[in-house]
C-alpha cells in the first residue's frame, strides 16, 4: 500500500511550509469564531498571516523584509506573438521592483527564510502597467486560496497533528514540501530563478488567446550555500551581498513566458506543467540601483498581481484576484501606519 500523504511526507519539511508561509506555528492569539463555516475574507486571511506578536506597524503583511531597486526591462519584442501588451513590445521600460522574503516576522533572519520574491512594477509610455510578484518555490504549497487559509490556520494550530492532517487532506502539497526540502539554497537574490506560479492570458494582435506564465532566469550562476552556512552570516545578509553585488556591475534575468497546452491545469499553481511546453524569451530585466526600502520607491507600491496592461488578463487560476483583495487591505493598513515605519535620515540610500 502506498504511504498516506502524512508519511510520506515528514514533520520537519511540514514545519519548513509553516515558517516559509508567515504564519507561526507558536502561540497564536486568533481562535474565536475561525472554526465556524464563514466567508473567507481578506481581513481573516490577513489576521492568518500575522505573527502571534502582530504584524510590524507600517509595513507588508507578508513578505515584510525587502530592499527596493530600480532598473529596466527591455523587451526583445518576441513576446508580441503572444500579447499586445505595449511592455512586450521592442523597447526599453522603466522598473521600479523589490527584493523580499516571504514571511511576516521582521526579527526572523535572512538564513531562515526559504522562499524569496522579486516584484516587479514595468511601465509603459501609454501609462500601463506589468505589476507581478514571484517567488523561487517552483509551485505553490496549495491549490486554491481557501486552501491556503487552511494551511495558515494549521501552521499556526496548537494540535500537534494539524499540519500532518493537513497535508493528508491536501497531498498537493508535496511539491512544494520536496522542492523545500531539497533544492539548493544560494546566498544572493542574484543567483535566484523566480517564478509568477499564477496563470495569465495573454492576448496577440490578431486576438489569439495564449494561457501563460512566467519567470525569471537569473544572469548570475547559482552557488549552492549550505544553510547552516547561511546562518552564520549577518542577519541581512541578502541585502548587503546584493548591493555589494551590484557595485560590481549590474543584475541581469531574461524572462521567459511559458504558454499551456490545452489540459494543462492552469487553474492550479501546486501543479507545474509539462516539461516541453513552449517557451519564450521575451526580454530582460537589468537591476541598476538598490534602495533601502524606507526611502525606497518601492515602498509605496502594491505589486498586486492584477495590474495588467491591456493584452494581459487573469484566468481561471483564483489566486491573482484572492492575492489583489489581501494586498490592497495589506496595503491600506501599512499606508494608514506610515508614521509608524518612519523615513530615515540617509534619504533612502542603502
Ligand atoms: C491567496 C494567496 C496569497 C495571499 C493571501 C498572499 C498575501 C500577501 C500579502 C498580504 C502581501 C503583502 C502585500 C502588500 O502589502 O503590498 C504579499 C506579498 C507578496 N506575495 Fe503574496 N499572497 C498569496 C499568494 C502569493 C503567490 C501565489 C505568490 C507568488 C507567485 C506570492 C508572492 C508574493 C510576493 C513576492 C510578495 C511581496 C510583494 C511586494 O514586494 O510588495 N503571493 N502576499
Amino acid at each position: 500500500m502506498p504511504p498516506s500523504p502524512a508519511q510520506r511526507f515528514p514533520l520537519g519539511s511540514l514545519i519548513v511550509i509553516a515558517a516559509v508561509l508567515g504564519g507561526s506555528a507558536a502561540a497564536f492569539a486568533y481562535t474565536a469564531g475561525w472554526l465556524s463555516p464563514e466567508r473567507l475574507s481578506r481581513e481573516r486571511v490577513l489576521a492568518g498571516l500575522s505573527p502571534p506578536g502582530g504584524p510590524a506597524p507600517g509595513r507588508r503583511r507578508n513578505h515584510v523584509r525587502g530592499i527596493c531597486f530600480t532598473g529596466s526591462f527591455e523587451a526583445n519584442g518576441a513576446g508580441a506573438a503572444l500579447s499586445r501588451a505595449r511592455v512586450l513590445a521592442a523597447g526599453s521600460y522603466p522598473v521600479i521592483g523589490r527584493f523580499n522574503l516571504s514571511g511576516a516576522d521582521l526579527a526572523e533572519p535572512d538564513a531562515k527564510a526559504r522562499v524569496r520574491g522579486l516584484s516587479l512594477r514595468i511601465a509603459a509610455p501609454d501609462g500601463s502597467e506589468w505589476r507581478t510578484a514571484m517567488i523561487t518555490a517552483p509551485v505553490f504549497p496549495v491549490a486554491t486560496p481557501e486552501a491556503f487559509y487552511a494551511l495558515l490556520q494549521a501552521s499556526a494550530s496548537r494540535e500537534p497533528g494539524a499540519m500532518a492532517g493537513f497535508a493528508a487532506a491536501h497531498p498537493e502539497i508535496a511539491a512544494f514540501g520536496a522542492w523545500a526540502r531539497s533544492a539548493p539554497w544560494t546566498g544572493s537574490y542574484a543567483e535566484e530563478r523566480y517564478n509568477g506560479l499564477n496563470a495569465f492570458i495573454f492576448t496577440d494582435a490578431s486576438g489569439g488567446e495564449h494561457v501563460v506564465r512566467w519567470s525569471m532566469r537569473p544572469e548570475a550562476q547559482p552557488v549552492p550555500v549550505p544553510p547552516e552556512q547561511l546562518a552564520g552570516r549577518a542577519p541581512d545578509f541578502l541585502d548587503e551581498e546584493v548591493k555589494a553585488r551590484l557595485a560590481a556591475g549590474p543584475l541581469r534575468w531574461t524572462m521567459e513566458v511559458m504558454v499551456a497546452e490545452p489540459g494543462d491545469p492552469v487553474a492550479d499553481p501546486s501543479k507545474a506543467w509539462p516539461e516541453g511546453r513552449r517557451r519564450i524569451d521575451v526580454g530582460t530585466l537589468t537591476v541598476q540601483a538598490i534602495q533601502a526600502e524606507p526611502d525606497g520607491p518601492c515602498r509605496d507600491i502594491n505589486y498586486d498581481p492584477t495590474v495588467l496592461p491591456e493584452g494581459m488578463r487573469v484566468s481561471a487560476d483564483p489566486f491573482p484576484a484572492a492575492r489583489s483583495s489581501a494586498y490592497a487591505l495589506s496595503y491600506e493598513r501599512r499606508a494608514a501606519e506610515a508614521a509608524q515605519y518612519p523615513r530615515t535620515a540617509a534619504g533612502g540610500r542603502p
